[in-house]
This record gives C-alpha cells, sequence and structure tokens, in this order.
C-alpha cells in the first residue's frame, strides 16, 4: 500500500549547547492535509520547519518527506517549496525576475507563470509587479507576498509557510486565506503554515499542532470550537495570574 503520509517525524530532537530546543517523537502529516503548527515565541516552529528543509540538523531522528528522508537525499526539492523568510529572496532581482528565476529551477515555463501571476493580481495590489524595482527596495509585505506566491511555482505538492499572515495588511490576509485554502482543498497538495493569528490558523487549517517549549502539547482537527480552546489554551496562564487589587482599607481607617 502507498504510504498515506507526506510527512513523517521520528525522534526527532535538536539541541544547541546541550540545549533543547525541539522534541518530537512522532508526528505525520497525512497527504493533502492542512496543517497548522501554533506555539509562543521560541516553541520551535521554525526550527521544525528548518529542519524538514534541511537547513539544520538534526540532533536525533529524521523528518521522512514522501519516503525521503530529507537530511540525506534531495529527492523531496522538485515536489517542495517554502517560504520561511526573506532570506529566500534575491534582493537585486525585481519580483518578475525572480518569478522567472524560480520557474526556472522548477522547470516551468514563462507562460504558464505569467498565467499564475495573473490570478494573483488582486493579491498584488498593483505594488509588485512592473514596478522595476529590486525585492530588497518593496516594503516587508510586499516582500512577503512575493515569497509566497513564489512557493506556488510548479505546482508543489508540499508547500511551507512560516508565519504567512504576518505582516500583511487585512485585506491581503483575507486575500491569504482563501488562497490557502483553494490549495488545501487540492487533494495532492500538503500546506503547512505556522502562525500566531489563532483565528486565521483556525480558518484554514484542518489541524492543529500546538508547540510549548518543542514539544507537542495539543493535536487536534479543527472544529467549531477549537479557536475557543485555543484561546482558552493561551490565554490560561494570563487567568492564574490575575491578581484580584487588594481591598483598599485607607479611607476606612481614616475615617
Ligand atoms: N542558532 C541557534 N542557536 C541557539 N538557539 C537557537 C538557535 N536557533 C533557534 N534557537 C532557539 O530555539 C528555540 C526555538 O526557536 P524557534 O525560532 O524555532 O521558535 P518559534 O516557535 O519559531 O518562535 P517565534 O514564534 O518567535 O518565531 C528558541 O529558544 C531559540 O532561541
Amino acid at each position: 500500500m502507498d504510504n498515506q503520509y507526506t510527512i513523517q517525524t521520528q525522534n526527532l530532537s535538536k539541541s544547541y549547547k546541550g540545549v533543547e530546543v525541539l522534541n518530537i517523537e512522532e508526528l505525520n502529516i497525512p497527504k493533502g492535509q492542512s496543517f497548522g503548527l501554533v506555539g509562543n515565541n521560541g516553541a520551535g516552529k521554525t526550527t521544525y520547519f528548518s529542519l524538514l528543509l534541511d537547513l539544520i540538523q538534526p540532533t536525533t531522528g529524521q523528518i521522512i518527506n514522501n519516503d525521503i528522508v530529507v537530511s540525506e537525499s534531495e529527492d523531496w526539492k522538485p515536489f517542495t517549496s517554502a517560504f520561511i523568510d526573506e532570506s529566500f529572496l534575491i534582493g537585486y532581482l525585481t519580483a518578475e525576475e525572480y518569478f522567472y528565476f524560480i520557474a526556472d529551477l522548477r522547470k516551468v515555463t514563462k507562460t504558464e507563470v505569467d498565467e499564475l501571476l495573473a490570478t494573483f493580481e488582486d493579491f498584488f495590489h498593483d505594488e509588485i509587479l512592473n514596478k522595476k524595482k529590486y525585492l530588497r527596495d518593496l516594503s516587508k509585505g510586499n516582500q512577503k507576498k512575493v515569497g509566497i506566491v513564489a512557493s506556488f511555482i510548479g505546482n508543489p505538492e508540499v508547500i511551507i509557510l512560516d508565519e504567512p499572515f504576518a505582516n500583511l495588511d487585512p485585506t491581503t490576509q483575507i486575500r491569504l486565506k482563501k488562497i490557502i485554502k483553494e490549495l488545501a482543498s487540492a487533494k495532492h497538495t500538503t500546506v503547512l503554515i505556522s502562525s500566531h493569528d489563532l483565528l486565521h490558523v483556525t480558518d484554514v487549517c484542518e489541524r492543529i499542532v500546538v508547540l510549548d517549549k518543542g514539544v507537542i502539547v495539543k493535536d487536534t482537527l479543527t472544529n467549531e470550537t477549537t479557536l475557543k480552546e485555543l484561546e482558552a489554551y493561551f490565554g490560561r496562564e494570563d487567568e492564574e495570574n490575575i491578581e484580584l487589587p487588594a481591598k483598599d482599607h485607607s479611607e476606612e481607617s481614616a475615617q
């Protein structure tokens, strides 16, 4: 039988100078799933994606992408794409030059790229194409738009987006949600996103995993109560720490 999982994570850990920042014994992501990773700052989200993209080496264990151990072979690259941060861009290229460059790598024709870009006209909001501007001179949000759209070139089977909603204006966030939902509805595409935005992530992802200090503390299929549960989970420390103001007796004693 074919492997039903796109991503398999086995006994994975990552430590820096003896300090463990990620420890995932098992995490399997089925083909076609839209998967959301949430967690507070430093929880290990980017570390997990960086391991998945072989940008860093695991301390123990492995990640398997479509039966390929990512740290042992490059064969996962043709069907996997990602936008993690601006380091994925090339600052001295214009947006068009960058899109054609990526297309070349993924063996996609210029005509196919132009067709794809035409479908993102609203998303680009007339600020990206035909501007003769280098990527380094675009705003952070517009750089992000370029990186996200570039990750769609070549119809990849696995798409990994780190914090795709951050730095985007509300209109663009709503457009991006629609785009991700469409992608996620394509059965062959597995979409992994990390986000601090609980509302967006529960809206677009079928499954949410919560990391806390590098460990999975929640793994849930999204339903109508998930957002409330996540809000309660992330709000719990504040609730516990709320101290009721001590009753002020000064006026009473002064009387
Ligand atoms: N090169 C490094 N050297 C030492 N520690 C590192 C290194 N890279 C990451 N870390 C640590 O690993 C932990 C996890 O970081 P990571 O960036 O994966 O978290 P995150 O969940 O993506 O956080 P954020 O929401 O702030 O982006 C943090 O404590 C971070 O300081």
